[in-house]
């Protein structure tokens, strides 16, 4: 049987860990913290659906990181869901000796620069990248909230800084068939992609607009479209960071606007993951969203002001302290 671990016991990875559970298939949660460890062992994960009803309590297996360096029957498919704020050189040392050799890790991040970063790291595993649509917010150390369904796309990892366009790690289908299978089996929709790079360009499209300005203004992500002001922000934003993204891959699509604005609406009570952060006093993900924009922007030789200034603004915010 497949032995699947979830890196990362957050919004994302106790949705993924709670469902798979849910599904009856055994699965571990590898936390930073050892008393998260103890909590999701005792009780599993309580999985809730958006209005807070529960759906069910999963059984999960939990243990440290470092403790999972020491397992003698290690995972064939990690699902790796922390932020690119995780990603320092001792994560990834970690994370190496926890992963063997020929099993596959889905990275779940956002934004940009972690493909990078983890195929250099992790030589010989069957790295993939992953872009999920699905919302979640953990409510508790062992109980996470649903808050959106969405689509999951699965495929080659591709890397953007310091390559042409079209670089990517190729993916094994034999390893990508068994993470899809894994989540449609719990309940996802998985959709297997052979082009990551334009669905990881489009989400890093809506989070380097939404997420630096409702985390600047303090608003919901529904009240960035309320007025002209705001309205004006996005636009500019979105017409800075289109023509950088396209060098790299985004279609030229004219109803991104409008995907924009539609992400805005079915999100308007949502507080951003970067509002979030930043209420919270703790390290944000801009460098690898408009800070990722300002890299390519400068490797392709285009202008990108409003992510580089937008990227100093959320950096220096008392608590934020730079990004990996
Ligand atoms: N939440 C959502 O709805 C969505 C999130 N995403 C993306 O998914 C990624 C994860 O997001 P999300 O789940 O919201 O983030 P969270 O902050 O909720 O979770 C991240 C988890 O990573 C854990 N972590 C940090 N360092 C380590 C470590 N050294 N060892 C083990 N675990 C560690 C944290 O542990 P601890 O709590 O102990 O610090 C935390 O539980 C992000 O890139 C995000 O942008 C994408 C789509 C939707
Ligand atoms: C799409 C969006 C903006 C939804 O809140 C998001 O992904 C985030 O908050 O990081």
């Amino acid at each position: 049987m497949t032995k699947i671990a979830v890196a990362g016991g957050g919004s994302i990875g106790l949705l993924l860990a709670g469902r798979i559970a849910l599904a009856g298939k055994p699965v571990t949660v590898w936390t930073r913290a050892e008393a998260q460890a103890r909590a999701l062992a005792a009780s599993g994960v309580a999985v809730c659906g958006a209005s807070g009803e529960t759906i069910g309590i999963a059984p999960v297996t939990a243990m440290t990181l470092d403790q999972a360096q020491a397992e003698r029957d290690p995972a064939h498919v990690v699902l790796l869901a922390v932020k690119q704020t995780a990603l320092s050189q001792a994560f990834l040392d970690a994370l190496r000796a926890a992963v063997p050799p020929g099993a596959a890790v889905a990275a779940f991040c956002n934004g940009l620069g972690h493909t990078e970063r983890l195929a250099a790291a992790l030589p010989g595993r069957h790295l993939l990248a992953a872009v999920t649509t699905e919302g979640a917010r953990r409510t508790g150390p062992a109980a996470v909230r649903h808050t959106g369904s969405g689509n999951t796309w699965l495929g080659d990892a591709p890397l953007f800084d310091g390559t042409a366009r079209d670089a990517a790690v190729p993916a094994d289908p034999a390893k990508l068939q068994i993470v899809e299978k894994v989540l449609k089996e719990a309940g996802f929709t998985a959709i297997v992609s052979n082009d990551m790079a334009e669905r990881m360009l489009r989400k890093l499209l809506s989070n380097a607009v939404i997420n630096p300005l409702t985390a600047l203004l303090r608003v919901p992500n529904g009240q960035l479209t309320a007025t002209r002001d705001r309205l004006r922000l996005m636009r500019t934003l979105f017409d800075e960071t289109v023509p950088v993204l396209r060098q790299y891959g985004l279609p030229n699509d004219p109803a991104l606007w409008d995907e924009l604005l539609d992400v805005c609406a079915r999100t308007a009570a949502n507080r951003s993951s970067m509002l979030q952060d930043v209420e919270a006093g703790r390290p944000t993900e801009i460098g690898a969203i408009n800070g990722a924009v300002s890299r390519l922007a400068r490797q392709a030789g285009l202008p990108a002001p409003w992510n580089g200034g937008l990227t100093a603004l959320i950096e220096a915010i008392p608590g934020d302290g730079g990004d990996v």
